[in-house]
């Protein structure tokens, strides 16, 4: 079995408002993993994620991590008055790595998002599924073992959302990257993941683990294929149980 990357340990979240937005979570995530988060709005996918991050703090229990995480927010928040280029390296100014070598790594990220003719575009001149390229490209410039992306499709069209799928995939292949992924969507959760964890709302907690045969996509239209839609379906009613779930 493969490594480790993530580690939660008991971990419970209650917001100061007294919102228990998790109760005990125990989550391990390995390398190569896509995990996604999946259930119904309010149930912690957010605070789960932001807590992995380290952008949280749980009220009790233990999180593990690696240092170097990427994060893309459903918002590409972009700098606006900056072009793709200066968007995309801003992560490694903060880290003052050096202009030669800033450069080299900038490029290559535009090259993995396939925008290096948008370089010098700024993000007003981009579509919504551009600019979420130019936030994919920013997380992945300082090489993250681990990558966090919080809806990053939601308010892509489909076509959009279908394209940035499997850019993804691709990109997750090519760099050997773990990711951590919430989503609404049964459809979307399916398609990527290797594994997805079903939270049920009131307190927020994992009700269902699932590991995903992906062998689905070796079909010529893997996207209408039975067994896509047989993996659709199961998952489908782990999300309906889980809504319906007391605590
Ligand atoms: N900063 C905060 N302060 C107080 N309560 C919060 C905060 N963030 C989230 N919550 C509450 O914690 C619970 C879980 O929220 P969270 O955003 O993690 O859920 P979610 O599953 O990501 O929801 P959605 O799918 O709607 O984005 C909700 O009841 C929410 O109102």
């Amino acid at each position: 079995m493969s490594e480790a990357l993530v580690a939660l340990q008991d971990v419970t979240k209650i917001y100061p408002s007294g919102t228990r937005a998790l109760d005990p979570v125990d989550l391990v995530v390995r390398e190569g993993e896509l995990l996604t988060l999946l259930g119904p709005s309010g149930c912690g996918k957010s605070t789960l994620l932001r807590l992995i991050a380290g952008l949280e703090r749980p009220s009790s229990g233990a999180v593990w991590r690696p240092g170097e995480i990427g994060f893309v927010f459903q918002e590409a928040t972009l700098m606006p008055w900056a072009d793709v280029a200066a968007n995309v390296s801003l992560p490694l100014r903060l880290q003052n790595v050096p202009e030669g070598e800033l450069r080299r790594r900038r490029d290559e990220a535009l090259a993995l998002v396939g925008l290096e003719p948008f370089a010098k575009a700024f993000p007003r001149e981009l579509s919504g599924g551009m600019r979420m390229r130019v936030s994919i490209a920013r997380a992945l410039v300082s090489r993250p073992k681990l990558l966090l992306m919080d809806e990053p499709f939601a308010a892509i069209d489909e076509i959009g959302r279908f394209r940035l799928n499997d850019d993804l995939l691709r990109l997750k292949a090519e760099l050997a990257t773990t990711i951590v992924f919430v989503t609404h969507s049964v459809y979307e959760a399916v398609y990527l993941a290797t594994r997805i964890a079903v939270m049920a709302a009131r307190p927020g907690r994992i009700v269902a683990d699932v590991a995903i045969d992906q062998s689905f996509r070796r079909a010529p239209d893997a996207r209408t294929s039975a067994a896509y839609l047989e993996t659709y379906s199961r998952v489908s009613g782990l999300l309906a149980q889980a809504a319906e779930a007391a605590p």
